[in-house]
């Protein structure tokens, strides 16, 4: 059987001793992937990258000796988690980017590349219904793992509960969708990353290793912009290119990033 488009050949499915075997072999078998059993990725040599399950869920895990910690979607605890409780509430530049404060009422944002969801889980805590679609199997699964085990924390569950993932090509479901299918549509499609930090490179070099470049982005944002109701807004980086295609309407920029916002109206006033 051939793996499901967008996952890579070298990759194998692995569990540690305190995870989860059953639902390793399952994984296994719905992504078309080798099942290594009860491995330790250190000592794994015929495959560079593992979809790895132990006791605190499931990660992409680089394999040999010395190499980084497993990518995870991880909202209850690390960043997510931090941010759930200090962070900057409405006042954020992705809050400002989706038009919170204007918009007065909860908006339903569609979330075309969720990627490992961090995005769509900031918009989630402060009150948007959030859908996400992930083309790729592998971040998928990566992700659906998060949202399940987000599901079962007291405080994260209820952000969770606003979060519907989809699995698929978004522009596939935007070209069939009528216009107005959601408030608002962010893009967030992956960039060549110029990043200095040798962490965020370890981590984006094995995540780049799964997706690739989403090259498609032009014609992400031309089917975004025929659905939305109210705006589009693309995340890049600070310096780089807008998406090929009209100009954005205006944009907000941050210390890294930026968000380019295409208006298509007006949110209603009172
Ligand atoms: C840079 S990541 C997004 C990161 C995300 N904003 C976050 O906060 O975790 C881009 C993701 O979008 C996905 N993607 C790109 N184009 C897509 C499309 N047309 N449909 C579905 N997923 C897409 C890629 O597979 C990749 O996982």
């Amino acid at each position: 059987m051939r793996p499901p488009e967008n996952t890579p050949s070298e990759l194998a499915v692995g569990c540690s001793p305190l995870g989860d075997y059953h639902a390793a072999r399952s994984l296994a078998e719905s992504l078309s992937l080798p099942l290594l059993g009860t491995v330790r990725p250190r000592d794994v040599r015929d495959y560079p990258v593992l979809l790895f399950l132990d006791e605190h869920g499931l990660g992409l895990q680089v394999t040999g000796k010395g190499a980084p910690g497993p990518v995870r979607a991880e909202f209850v605890t690390g960043k997510a988690g931090y941010r759930r409780e200090h962070g900057g509430g409405t006042g954020q530049l992705i809050a400002k980017a989706v038009g919170l404060k204007k918009a007065r009422q909860p908006l339903h944002v569609l979330d075309a590349t969720a990627g490992l969801g961090q995005d769509a889980f900031v918009l989630a805590s402060l009150g948007c219904r959030l859908t996400l679609f992930e083309r790729s199997p592998v971040i998928h699964a990566l992700l659906s793992d998060g949202l399940s085990r987000a599901a079962l924390n007291e405080q994260s569950a209820p952000i969770a509960a606003r979060m519907a993932l989809q699995s698929g090509n978004s522009i596939d479901w935007l070209s069939q969708a009528g216009a107005g299918a959601a408030d608002v549509i962010y893009l967030d499609p992956m960039f060549p990353h110029r990043d200095k930090s040798a962490l965020v490179k370890k981590e984006m070099q094995v995540f780049r290793t799964v997706v690739g470049d989403d090259d498609d982005s032009p014609a992400l944002l031309e089917a975004a912009l025929a659905v939305a109701t109210y705006r589009v807004v693309v995340k890049r980086p600070r310096k780089a290119e807008p998406v090929r295609g009209p100009e954005p309407t205006t944009r907000i920029e941050g210390k890294s990033s930026r968000y380019d916002i295409y208006s298509i109206k007006a949110f209603p006033a009172g």
